[in-house]
């Protein structure tokens, strides 16, 4: 095998390999490793770490390549963040669901000059599955992109890009910068709760209520995500609400999810409790009721106590604080009354991107709450 040095300004694994030459450059101090170099490899270095140690040179290369991934995933998010913004999903729907970049141009607002960039932000979401690609050169919708197209099917929408653009909002990075320092403070510290809190200075709803910018993006995305989950409520769940006359839906958010439910099952009277930032301006639509209130201290009396997306964003004490306010809810309705949870249970992974996702939705509620992504052990169902 021949190997050559420093030819190559990056660092190893870019050139992976070249024809039959394994090809490694350093930027600094370039070593050349090769059998038939002479000069010590890596493997043979016994100052170097274990795993240094016993890596192939493949291996290492590989690794190199991994860490590259992981260093730099905040990109895809913000090559998302890019598409969405231009509508780029939605200029590929509209053109009939495959598209080149020079026949969505009319839709986009992207110069000519900046074509070639946006092919490069395209390249890489095309491998990373979020749109496909046609040897002509035409992109397409995959399952992940048809979840951003605005459509304006109202009732039938399953758009998430709310949903992706407040998870890569600066709110949510400056949040995730304060991490570090966040992990070397002791518990107790009022200032220092969250990491959200050290880079902005209020706790999340709080934050929420203060700036109207960040309130909007919110509460679009947890509509957004409402939007999808009720279709499924809706399809898969009917016999939850057959013998139900009233529900409330604790932190409802604008009544999207509420909304749903009283359209699909009428015969159900649906109200929503939410902080009084919140369901202070909601208008009145006859659909559902708002009532302003703390779910901390009381949750009015209904057959059904809906908590969706609500106790992940809660430790264990105040979950265990609102299922009894929710108990006390239902207590008149008995045998009929339930209190029914939508929320994330860690470890029931039908695959792999699942469990990730599980893993970081929990490092989301680290970052933002007290709360965290529970599996089944750790559900604070005994109240
Ligand atoms: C993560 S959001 C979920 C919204 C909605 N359930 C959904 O899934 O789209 C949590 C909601 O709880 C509300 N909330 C927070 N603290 C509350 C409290 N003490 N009492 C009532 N609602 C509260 C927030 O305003 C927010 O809308
Ligand atoms: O602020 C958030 C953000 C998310 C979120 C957005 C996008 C994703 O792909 C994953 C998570 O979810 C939240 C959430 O569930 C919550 O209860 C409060 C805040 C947020």
């Amino acid at each position: 095998m021949k190997v050559s040095e420093g030819q190559m300004p990056w660092p190893m694994g870019v050139y992976k390999y070249l024809a039959l030459d394994l090809i490694i450059a350093r930027p600094a101090r370039s070593h050349c490793l090769s059998s038939s170099s002479g000069q010590k490899s890596m493997a043979q270095n016994h100052s170097a770490p274990p795993m240094m140690a016993t890596a192939s040179s493949a291996e290492l290369l590989q690794a190199q390549a991994e860490l590259w991934c992981h260093a730099m995933a905040y990109l895809k998010s913000m090559a998302l963040q890019s598409v969405i913004k231009l509508g780029i999903p939605t200029a590929i729907h509209r053109c009939g669901g495959a598209a080149s970049l020079s026949e969505l141009r009319a839709h986009l607002p992207v110069p000519a000059s900046k074509l070639p960039c946006l092919s490069r932000l395209m390249k890489l979401l095309v491998t990373s599955g979020v749109f496909g690609e046609s040897e002509a050169g035409a992109y397409s919708l995959t399952p992940v992109s048809r979840l951003l197209v605005e459509d304006d099917a109202e009732g039938s929408r399953t758009c998430l890009s709310p949903f992706a653009i407040l998870a890569s909002s600066p709110f949510h990075h400056r949040s995730s910068q304060r991490l570090p320092e966040w992990l070397e403070k002791e518990e107790g510290d009022a200032a220092a709760e969250t990491p959200f809190m050290m880079a902005h200075g209020a706790g999340f709803y709080g934050y929420v209520g203060r700036d109207s910018e960040f309130g909007a993006l919110f509460n679009e995305a947890m509509a957004a995500d409402s939007r999808v989950t009720a279709q499924v409520v809706v399809r898969e769940c009917g016999e939850v609400f057959a013998g139900s006359a009233s529900l409330v839906d604790v932190g409802g958010g604008d009544g999207t999810m509420a909304k749903a439910i009283a359209r699909a099952f009428p015969h159900v009277r649906c109200t929503v409790l939410e902080l009084p930032q919140l369901a202070g301006n909601m208008p009145a639509d006859g659909m559902v009721e708002f009532v302003a209130g703390d779910m901390m201290e009381f949750i009015p009396p209904a057959d059904v106590v809906l908590l969706k997306f609500v106790l992940h964003n809660w430790g264990g004490d105040d979950c265990v604080r609102i299922l009894n306010r929710a108990k006390e809810a239902i207590s008149t309705r008995e045998p009929k009354g339930k209190v029914v949870i939508i929320d994330t249970v860690a470890g029931l992974a039908s695959s792999k991107q699942t469990f990730e996702a599980q893993g970081l939705m929990d490092i989301c509620m680290m970052l933002l709450t007290t709360g965290e992504v529970r599996d089944e052990e750790k559900w604070p169902c005994k109240v």
